[in-house]
């Protein structure tokens, strides 16, 4: 019989996953656009009023009579109104920006783990609570100020230029200090971002550890340090001071860096100077840069903090988990030189008929539920999976379901639970189901169970995935130790249903118990069965 060749169907996720990975930086919004361009206008405002001040001030001194004080008195409260506004409308426009990038960044961070497996829960809570915020804030945290500042350098640099201020070198002395020290912040600026991180990621995944093992906080040892004890945030704090220092450190410098030109400035001035109201303005900008300039020392460490995220996120810590189209097999399935990979387990070799119940027992940990979910995918494998003699590539082939060992309980309802992906199942098939496995009791289907809702039982759990699985019309379904915790009625029980289930179906069950109603065709003991092969390379037939 010819077999239609197994078609990864990955394609379509791959496209949204390379449209995840550009809105993970997110489209520039107007709001973004608007928060620079008010920045902008706040940053000139801010600077004309310290130009046309310093020049205010000189002149007073020596203006002839008939001297107009209230024109450059109302341009400069006007401009002072104009940067207060400018401002406030800045930072609203900047934190809606945010918000709405924020929500794209960690719907995009979703995108891209679907068809994954995650290696790291803690890394993966790590980018959606930080660095998509980080990415989101990239326009209020650095693009704007830096921007602003660059913009105000050169204005500064030009009208100092053509209005001939006196002292104007010393405004290119001051770019020059300014970028230095820019340069060096952010050189140390990375490391102390990277380090900080670290600490981070470590106390998210001290905070697991501890809160899971809280059933275990009664026994009080001292010598589990972290099981019992509260995780230390000392680590993430010094982290953050060392950050917050070297910001501190830059503007320190910086201040002694202007100090010392303000110095130079009176020192190289001519008594000639004192008579120009224009010489004024160099000196003024100088010991007021500190005020318009400091800022962007902590906008360079964002900067860092952002390239960090960017590149963490695009790392991206998981491996793919392919979808590999449903395929049912209708002569059978053979493993070959068969494990999960990384689990260093023995290899095994198995031949499923592609209808009928096949039992799988063998000692605690001799790797029952890492075969079954290497055979739906759920672990990369090594050796041959072969359908219907065509061997299938890693993935996980549609309609294989696999019940877990520990139940998934979704926090919802019960009617969420049975039908998770909203396929339309209707109520009636629903209390069937649930009457089969035993849980008729479970009368209300709108009834939330799991996080914040009724908890069930153990055996409860175990029944209610078996029943959705069942609902959801497997091609083939693996169950991982399903009489775990049950009664001995509930177990009978819940045999007769496996038996069932596998009349139009290939069933593969893990269990160290085996009901006196479950019939299955075969049963491998992974105690006996257990080979090592030597394989060629797999190869995929058409
Ligand atoms: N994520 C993992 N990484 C590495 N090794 C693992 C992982 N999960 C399980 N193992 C190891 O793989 C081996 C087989 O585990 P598995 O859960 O498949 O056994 P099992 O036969 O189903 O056990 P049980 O009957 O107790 O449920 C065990 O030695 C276990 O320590």
């Amino acid at each position: 019989m010819k077999s239609k060749p197994l078609q990864p169907a990955v394609s379509a996720q791959g496209i949204a996953t390379s449209k995840a990975s550009s809105s993970l930086t997110g489209q520039t919004s107007m709001a973004a656009y608007g928060a620079l361009g008010l920045a902008l206008l706040h940053g000139i405002a801010g600077l004309s009023i310290l130009i046309i001040s310093s020049w205010f001030i000189a002149i007073s001194a020596i203006a002839p009579l008939g001297f107009n004080y209230v024109i450059p008195a109302v341009v400069i409260r006007g401009l002072a109104l104009l940067r207060i506004a400018s401002g406030y409308t800045t930072m609203w426009l900047g934190h809606k920006d945010l918000l709405t990038r924020i929500a794209k960044a960690r719907l995009a961070v979703f995108e891209q783990l679907a068809a994954k497996r995650l290696e790291s829960k803690a890394w993966t809570v790590e980018a959606l609570a930080n660095h998509t915020e980080q990415l989101a804030s990239a326009f209020i945290a650095w693009v704007s100020p830096l921007a602003s500042f660059m913009l105000l350098m050169t204005g500064l640099l030009l009208t100092g230029y053509f209005i001939n201020v006196p002292g104007y070198g010393f405004f290119i002395a001051l770019a020059i200090v300014w970028l230095v020290i820019s340069v060096v912040t952010a050189v140390y600026g990375l490391k102390a971002v990277a380090s900080s991180a670290e600490a981070e990621l470590e106390f998210r995944q001290q905070s697991a550890t501890f809160f899971q093992a809280s059933s275990l906080w009664h026994l009080k040892s001292k010598t589990v340090k972290g099981l019992f004890n509260a995780p230390s945030t000392q680590r993430v704090q010094d982290a953050q001071l060392k950050e917050q220092a070297l910001v501190s450190k830059a503007m320190w410098l910086f201040q002694g860096g202007v100090f010392t030109l303000v110095a130079l400035v009176v020192l190289t001035a001519n008594t000639a100077a004192y008579f120009v109201p224009l010489a004024l303005i160099t000196p003024m900008v100088l010991l007021a840069a500190p005020d318009w300039a400091s800022a962007t020392f902590s906008s360079v460490v964002k900067l860092a903090k952002w390239r960090h995220s960017k590149a963490e996120l695009h790392a991206m810590h998981t491996q793919p988990l392919p979808l590999l189209n449903a395929h049912k097999p209708s002569m059978s399935l053979s493993l070959t030189g068969f494990i999960a990979k990384e689990r260093n387990l023995p290899a095994v070799n198995m031949q499923f008929e592609a209808l009928g119940l096949n039992v799988i027992k063998g000692y605690s940990g001799c790797g029952k539920s890492s075969v079954l979910q290497a055979i739906c995918g759920l672990l990369p494998f090594e050796g041959r999976r072969s359908i219907d003699n065509v061997a299938t590539p890693q993935g996980m082939l549609e309609k294989w379901i696999y019940v877990e060992q520990q139940p998934i309980i979704l926090a919802g309802t019960i009617k969420l639970n049975l039908d998770p992906a909203a396929s339309g199942i209707s109520e009636d098939a629903m209390h069937n189901v649930l009457a089969r496995v035993g849980l008729q009791h479970l009368t209300t289907l709108a009834e939330w169970v799991g996080k914040g809702g009724r908890a069930l039982s153990g055996g409860e759990g175990k029944r209610l995935a078996l029943a959705r699985a069942l609902l959801a019309m497997p091609d083939v379904l693996l169950i991982d130790e399903p009489f775990e915790g049950l009664d001995y009625e509930a177990q009978q029980r819940v045999a007769e249903v496996i038996n069932e289930s596998a009349h139009s179906r290939l069933v593969i069950v893990a269990t160290h118990v085996v009901p006196a109603a479950l019939q299955s065709n075969t049963t491998f003991s992974l105690d006996e069965k257990v080979i090592r092969v030597n394989l060629p390379p797999v190869f995929i037939l058409n």
